[in-house]
Parts: C-alpha cells; sequence; structure tokens
C-alpha cells in the first residue's frame, strides 16, 4: 500500500499484512491486519512507531518516500510491543542519529528487546504532559499505562489535532486505502471493511480486561480537541469521532451495547446443538431482534466473547462431559472471565445423559463473575429433547425474553 497523508505534512507509512494466519498467535484475521506507522514531515522529521518484523522492507520503502532524502530526527515510540517495536534496532542501524523519544518504562524494558546499549543511544525521555515541538507541530505526551501494557502511552499533536492512540481504536483488516468513516461508523469507501465488528472483536479480546484503564485514557481524551485518531492498526478515523468514542466508553465500562442474545453451546452429538438453535427460534418468535448461535467447538472463540459483550443477555447450552464440561465450553468461560465479562443476564440449559452436572458447572463459572444476574430456572436435557423439554425451553425463553 502507498504512502498517503493524513493532513497536509502527516504521512500515513504502514503496511498491511494479510499472510498472517493469528494475530497474536490466536486471533484469526480473516481480512489480515495493518501494522501502522506514521511521519510529522515538519522542520524536525518524526517518526511513529515501527511495524512488525514481518513488514521491515515495506515499512523502509514508505519512509525512504516520506522522507523524500531528508533524515529524520525522531523516533517516537508508544510501547513496546514486537508488532509496532520490531524494527526500533534496524531503524536505528539505518538512521543511528535519530534520537528516541519514550517514557521512562519504555527506557526501561528497551533492553529486554533489544541488545541495544542504551548508553550509546540519544534518547528524549518523556513524561505526562511534556511536550515536543517539531515546527508547525507540537507532540503532546499523554501516558495510558496498562491500555494495554504498562509502558504504553498516546501522542496527541496540537497543530492537526491528531490523537495518536497506540493500540487503542485499533482494528483488525487490512487497509484498501485511505478510508474515511461517517458518523455511523460505516466506511465511505465501498472497498473498506466497516469499523466496528472487527474493532470489538480486537478491543475486547485484546484490550478488553483493561477497561478502567481505557476510561482512564479516554477521560484525558476529552479534554483534548481530537479531529482524527490514528491509531496502530486498522484505519484512521476522522469525522463522526463521536460514534467511535461513545463506543470505546461503553465497551471499557462493561456495558451491552444493545440487546440481544448469545446462545453459546457446546454438544458431541448434535443434540444440544439442536436444543441450542430450537432455543433461538423461540426467542426469535417470541420477538428477540438480535441473537446469535456459537458452536464453541468450531466458532470463532474472539467472535463469541466479543457478541457476549455485544449483547445483555447469554443462554449457554452444554453437556456434561466425563463428569465436567466439555472444555470448548470451558475456554469459553474461562475468555470471558479472563476478560472481566459482567453486568450481563444469563440462563443455563443442561445436558447429562447418566449424571447431569454441566448446569451447575456453568451456574458456577457465571457466579464467580461480576454482577451476573443468573436465571432461577434452569432446563436439564436428558440425552435428547423430548415433548416437554420443549415447553420447558418456550417457559424459559419468555424469562430470557423478560430477562427475569
Ligand atoms: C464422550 C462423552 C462423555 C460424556 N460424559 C457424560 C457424563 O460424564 N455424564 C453425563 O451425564 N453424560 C455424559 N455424556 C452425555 C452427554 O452429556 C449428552 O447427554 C449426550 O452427548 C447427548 O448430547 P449431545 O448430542 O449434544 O452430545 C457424555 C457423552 C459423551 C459423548
Amino acid at each position: 500500500m502507498a504512502v498517503w497523508k493524513i493532513s497536509e505534512d502527516v504521512f500515513y507509512v504502514g503496511v498491511n499484512d494479510t499472510t498472517l494466519d493469528l494475530f497474536e498467535s490466536q486471533y484469526r484475521i480473516p481480512d489480515g491486519v495493518t501494522y501502522n506507522s506514521y511521519v510529522i514531515k515538519d522542520s524536525k522529521i518524526a517518526v511513529m512507531d515501527t511495524v512488525d518484523n514481518r513488514a521491515t522492507d515495506a515499512w523502509f520503502d514508505n519512509l525512504e518516500e516520506a522522507f523524500g532524502g531528508k533524515a529524520p530526527d525522531y523516533l517516537v515510540v508508544s510501547h513496546l510491543e514486537p508488532d509496532h517495536a520490531g524494527n526500533i534496532r534496524k531503524f536505528l542501524v539505518k538512521y543511528p542519529e535519530t534520537v528516541v523519544v519514550a517514557n521512562a518504562k519504555t527506557v526501561a524494558m528497551l533492553p529486554q528487546f533489544f541488545e541495544l546499549d542504551t548508553e550509546e543511544l540519544s534518547i528524549l525521555e518523556v513524561k505526562e504532559g511534556d511536550t515536543l515541538k517539531l515546527g508547525r507541530h507540537t507532540l503532546h505526551f499523554v501516558m495510558a499505562p496498562m491500555v494495554h501494557w504498562p509502558e504504553v502511552m498516546v501522542e496527541y499533536d496540537e497543530a492537526d489535532k491528531i490523537l495518536f492512540s497506540a493500540d487503542g481504536f485499533g482494528r483488525f483488516g487490512a487497509l484498501s486505502q485511505s478510508c474515511t468513516y461517517d458518523a455511523a461508523g460505516k466506511a465511505q469507501d465501498v472497498l473498506e471493511h466497516e469499523w466496528t465488528g472487527e474493532a470489538r472483536r480486537y478491543f475486547i479480546n485484546i484490550v478488553g480486561k483493561y477497561g478502567a484503564n481505557v476510561q482512564g485514557l479516554l477521560k484525558k481524551a476529552a479534554v483534548l480537541d481530537i479531529e482524527k485518531i490514528a491509531p496502530l492498526h486498522g484505519p484512521v478515523l476522522t469525522g463522526g469521532l463521536e460514534y467511535f468514542l461513545d463506543k470505546y466508553a461503553k465497551w471499557s465500562s462493561y456495558q451491552p451495547e444493545e440487546k440481544g442474545v448469545v446462545v453459546a453451546y457446546s454438544s458431541i452429538h448434535g443434540n444440544t446443538k439442536y436444543v441450542a438453535e430450537h432455543f433461538a427460534s423461540i426467542l426469535k418468535g417470541q420477538g428477540e431482534e438480535n441473537v446469535a448461535v456459537f458452536d464453541l467447538a468450531r466458532a470463532d472463540m474472539a467472535q463469541a466473547v466479543a457478541d457476549s459483550f455485544r449483547y445483555d443477555a447469554l443462554v449457554l447450552a452444554g453437556i456434561t462431559y466425563d463428569g465436567g464440561l466439555m472444555p470448548c465450553m470451558e475456554d469459553f468461560l474461562y475468555h470471558l472471565k479472563m476478560k472481566n465479562f459482567q453486568n450481563r443476564y444469563a440462563a443455563v440449559i443442561e445436558n447429562g445423559s447418566w449424571g447431569p452436572v454441566s448446569g451447575r458447572l456453568m451456574k458456577s463459572y457465571l457466579e464467580n463473575m461480576k454482577n451476573i444476574t443468573i436465571c432461577e430456572d434452569m432446563v436439564t436435557i436428558r440425552s435428547v429433547m423430548k415433548k416437554a423439554d420443549g415447553q420447558a425451553l418456550e417457559k424459559l425463553a419468555e424469562k430470557v425474553i423478560k430477562r427475569s
């Protein structure tokens, strides 16, 4: 992807990666991902973060194009995760006169990642509230600890009102080209993917555990006059920023985005799958508009987790397996707990052929989460759904519809 301007003299120099199978060795990325980096070309030239080692050559080509024969003065390091910091060493070998701009935690961690002699490096250590004047542009440094690494900071460019937001506001998916989003988060370019689904899947799974820290950053951002958000993955956001900020406020405070039900099931021989699908169709028939069904053994776990955060109700339908839960159900509940799942309504359907215990076990996971209202009624299926089970499911659906 070519270099493109995000303002008069700020360039996007990031790189698409459409060959990586799993982001963070766990998240499916069918549409790829970008490693974003930016160049501010002023009296002084600043490079905002490097890229993953998988994208080194393309990034250096982009840098040369953006520099236009000049040499960079600063390399701003927002944090040290290798998908952004992976090329610090190679960059400094190529441009040894560059001053590294980083906070104290980053400076301390730098030698863990690179065998660099920090004594030899030119480092400008910055802290909360510090500024760096590049000419027309002035960068303000804002610390964002544990969003989602301890040393994270973001940078605000006063001149063009750009927030360089590190991993915040990131999204999976490669970029077809420069693209803007309207006030409902819809891409203006028909070739571009919509923002919300993959931004949600990215946020909930990667940053979701650190909601309180994100809230802290949002508070700091609220006093800034921001016109563009330039994250380290996915598109630069312009116009209608309220939409994106509102999503982040919801996601980070663990509030459901909208009314809806996730029905997540585990099944070996298909009977509980049938029950789950049947239950979903009862819900739809009773007027529930948003119902998402996940086969936990086969579905994208990150999508099941993200949709559970999106909606306000969760129904678990799980078989008893070797006196416990099927591993995929256990894995799902572990993920929810890890990501701080809370403030939701839940109901449970169990299946067992000789000694059903999955209902009790699923409930105990839910009880260990914060502020989960668990429906008192639980349906127990013995192996295969019978007529009487159908009636019990109808009754349970009425309760789920009322969240009672
Ligand atoms: C390998 C395996 C282990 C099972 N372990 C138990 C168990 O420990 N206790 C129990 O009551 N049922 C057990 N079941 C039965 C299931 O809980 C369930 O009733 C049965 O698989 C039908 O549901 P399904 O078609 O959705 O798989 C087991 C089934 C399988 C295939």
